[in-house]
């Protein structure tokens, strides 16, 4: 199989190409850095690749669709682009068997947004479930890692911006306060929901991780759960999955200061869910790496599935 990753020395693309070249079971291949712009060797190597990653601003990713004119390339794009056009699959498998099965068989596969991905975990299931009433107005909370925002946001992290005492970057910021963040579009559509959450991300002084919360009155749910029920809930829904996971309701109930740590989740393609609080004011949580299941390792999880191999191959759990 040959796979071509396209954005191969950006954040997310690098994060692909270090997963796939430690495989054998591919043909990965590769444009030069002086060449990674060029259009005759990507619009060659696009066409030549059996699975495409675009890791690409949204603009680009639109272009570079456009240039695949090889009825047999299936492209997997990282960018806010294409999650919520109905000719893409939205590429989460762990939302149900059906959507494992056409991302199986998908020729256009669009990854989730890294807070996307926490929020829809948690919700999901909820919405599904009838314990979450669709109209119920929810808000999202969300702590990430700088390298969220590709080499520009790296670039000003690293350039200066956590050393110098002066810079305000050395503390967590606010971001978005337009509350108009770019994956609301998909936080709705993905959960069912009636309206878009209220969604406030922060971004901090270090690299990856990230940990996102959503509060819940439960006098507000249907037939007003208990905590155990919440918990029960998103057990279920995620039981015998690789790669999401939920705490044990007792592992939860203690929960110590530190326990939530943005960065426990880093370097793996895991994530995992928190049912905190008590029977009338519960806390989800969801920690991932945002460059492991929130991009790189997300992209190649659904590479192995369209390829029908081990879901897990080259991703540590
Ligand atoms: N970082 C993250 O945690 C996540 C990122 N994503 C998404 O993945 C995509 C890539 O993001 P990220 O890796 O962070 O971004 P980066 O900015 O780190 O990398 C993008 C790469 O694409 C290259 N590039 C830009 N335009 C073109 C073009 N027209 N043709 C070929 N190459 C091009 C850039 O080169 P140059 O720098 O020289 O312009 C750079 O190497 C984005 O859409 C982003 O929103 C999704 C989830 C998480
Ligand atoms: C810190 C930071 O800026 N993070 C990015 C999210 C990164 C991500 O999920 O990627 P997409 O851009 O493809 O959606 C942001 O909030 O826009």
């Amino acid at each position: 199989m040959k796979v071509f990753v396209d954005g191969q020395y950006g954040t997310t693309g690098l994060g692909i190409h270090e997963r796939l070249n430690k495989r054998n079971d591919l043909d990965v291949l590769s444009i030069s850095e002086g060449n990674k712009k060029d259009l005759g060797n990507r619009i060659k190597l696009m066409n030549e690749a059996d699975i495409v990653f675009l890791c690409l601003p949204d603009e680009a990713a639109r272009e570079a669709v456009s240039l695949i004119t090889n009825p047999n390339t299936r492209v997997i794009d990282s960018s806010t682009a294409f999650r919520t056009h109905h000719d893409w699959t939205y590429g989460l498998p762990e939302l149900s068997a059906l959507q494992r099965k056409e991302i199986a068989n998908a020729a256009r596969v669009s990854v989730p947004g890294c807070h996307a991905t926490a929020f829809v975990l948690m919700i999901h299931p909820l919405v599904q479930s009838g314990i979450l009433p669709r109209h119920y107005p929810v808000s999202c909370h969300s702590l990430t890692g700088y390298s969220g925002g590709g080499k520009t946001l790296i670039e000003q992290y690293e350039s200066g911006g956590i050393s110098d005492p002066n810079s305000s970057l050395r503390h967590p910021q606010h971001y978005s306060l337009s509350l108009n963040h770019k994956h609301l579009p998909e936080m709705k559509k993905v959960t069912d929901l009636a309206f878009q959450p209220v969604f406030l991300p922060t971004v901090c002084n270090f690299y990856n991780g990230m940990v996102g919360t959503v509060p819940l009155v439960t006098r507000m749910l249907t037939d007003r759960p208990g905590l155990r029920e919440i918990h029960a809930a998103l057990a279920d829904s995620y039981q015998g999955e690789r790669f999401v996971s939920v705490l044990p309701f007792d592992a939860v109930r203690d929960i110590s200061p530190g326990a939530l740590d943005p960065t426990a989740c880093n370097g793996t393609n895991g994530a995992e869910i928190f049912v905190m609080g008590n029977n009338d004011h519960v806390l989800l949580a969801c920690r991932l790496d945002n460059l492991g299941k929130g991009s790189s390792g997300a992209a190649v999880q659904c590479m192995n599935i369209m390829l029908g191999l081990d879901e897990g191959a080259g991703l540590n759990s």
